[in-house]
């Protein structure tokens, strides 16, 4: 087999079971770890998958390369769920603006509203999904054995995203948002085109998803290592104090400029990092070279954040919570100056990278600063 050069696992590298186990079972990134220890930075962890855990996969991977055919979103894992068309996020200027002009009310009332209570469902469903896709000649006979539970809940959810979508289509908002520029390409264009409402459904699916739970996610991280490195804290405390005085003072463009904030921030990314699957993508015709080897068309590849964010060949202390290591290079510890801070890329690089980043990043430096200054 062209790929069996790549060290890795016998029993992985010869039927897609044992992956599937570990993924269903939720134990897949520690087992990457594992792996990747054990036999390098190129594991191969299926029949036609290659993880890699090298700095340079994030560009060779990812990003353009001038006379390289471009990698695909594996399909396995990029497809619309309950039959909705793909959503056709490409874009950069739609992030503006925040989603529908109305909040879910969670803070409120101190409740989940059900769009985020079904979420968990929603991924759960989705990992299970996927799953059945890596067997296609008996895909249709496992998706039965999904259960149903999980199916329903993950079909309410899908309701409550339209259900959004209806509403604000229907009574309009009194600002602009992210749903008024695709206001527009809903009316017919001059070549007689126009998007869908599925599209615009299956759409506002995904940003919802990826912009809040992600976001979620990396702020737990930021109060859990900051509540059990008190001595951080009451650092990041006296940097925004310095800059604020108080918390009513806060503004988005006031906290770009306290890299303090940013390094506390940095470091949760890395270390409670919110996207935990890998970014597969699939090998061009024709196959290409990542990070120096060559790899046949069709494989399957992706790098393992949980895999490099935690290598102690890029971070010193790689599993210590030391937000200092991210200060600009005349501030940093000595013992952190040959730290490799471009091995950590949460929100991707490339043409298909985070399209919020920006937004996830004013979120959180706005949340982090009035937080730490209020409490
Ligand atoms: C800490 C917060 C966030 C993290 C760590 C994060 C991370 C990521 C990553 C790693 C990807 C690439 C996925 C892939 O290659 O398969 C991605 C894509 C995406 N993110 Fe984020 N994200 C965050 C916040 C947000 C926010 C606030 C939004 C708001 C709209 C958002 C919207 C999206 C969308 C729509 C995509 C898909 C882009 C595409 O398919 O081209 N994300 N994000």
């Amino acid at each position: 087999h062209p790929l069996s050069k790549h060290p890795g696992p016998r029993l992985w590298a010869a039927s897609r079971i044992p992956y599937v186990v570990s993924l269903l079972r939720g134990t897949l990134n520690e087992d990457m770890l594992g792996f990747h220890l054990k036999y390098g930075d190129i594991v191969r962890l299926a029949p036609n998958e290659l993880s890699f855990a090298v700095e340079e996969g994030w560009r060779d991977i990812y990003m353009h390369r001038p006379g390289h055919k471009e990698t695909q979103k594996d399909k396995v894992w990029y497809i619309a769920p309950n039959d909705m068309p793909q959503n056709i996020v490409t874009t950069m200027d739609i992030i503006s603006d925040l989603a529908l002009g109305e909040s879910f009310h969670c803070l409120d009332g101190s409740t989940y509203h059900p769009w985020v209570r079904t979420l968990f469902y929603f991924f759960k469903g989705m990992i299970i999904v996927a799953a059945a896709r890596f067997f296609p000649a008996t895909e249709f006979l496992l998706q039965r054995l999904i259960p149903v539970h999980i199916l329903e809940r993950q079909r309410q959810h899908t309701e409550f995203t339209n259900e959004k979508i209806a509403q604000r289509l229907e009574f309009g908002t009194s600002r602009p948002d992210l749903i008024t520029p695709f206001l527009k390409a809903m009316e017919k264009d001059k070549t007689g085109d126009k998007m869908s409402l599925g599209e615009i459904q299956s759409t506002f699916a995904i940003i919802l998803v990826a912009g809040s739970e992600t976001t979620a996610t990396t702020l737990l991280g930021v109060f859990y290592k900051l509540a059990s490195h008190p001595e951080k804290q009451t650092k990041l405390w006296t940097e925004l104090e310095k800059r604020f005085a108080h918390a009513e003072n806060v503004t988005v463009n006031g906290t770009k400029e306290i890299p303090y904030l940013d390094a506390v921030i940095n470091e949760a990314l890395r270390l409670c990092f919110a996207v935990p699957g890998g970014l597969p993508r699939v090998v061009p015709e024709g196959g290409d070279t990542y990070a120096g080897h060559h790899v046949p068309e069709g494989t399957s590849i992706s790098i393992r954040p949980y895999v490099v964010f935690h290598s102690s060949t890029y971070f010193h202390k790689a599993w210590d919570y030391v937000p200092e290591r991210w200060l600009p290079a005349d501030q940093r510890p000595k013992e952190h100056a040959a730290d490799r801070l471009a091995a950590c890329q949460p929100f991707n690089v490339g043409p298909t990278n985070c399209i919020g980043k920006p937004l996830a990043w004013a979120e959180m430096r706005l949340l982090v600063a009035k937080i730490i200054l209020t409490f």
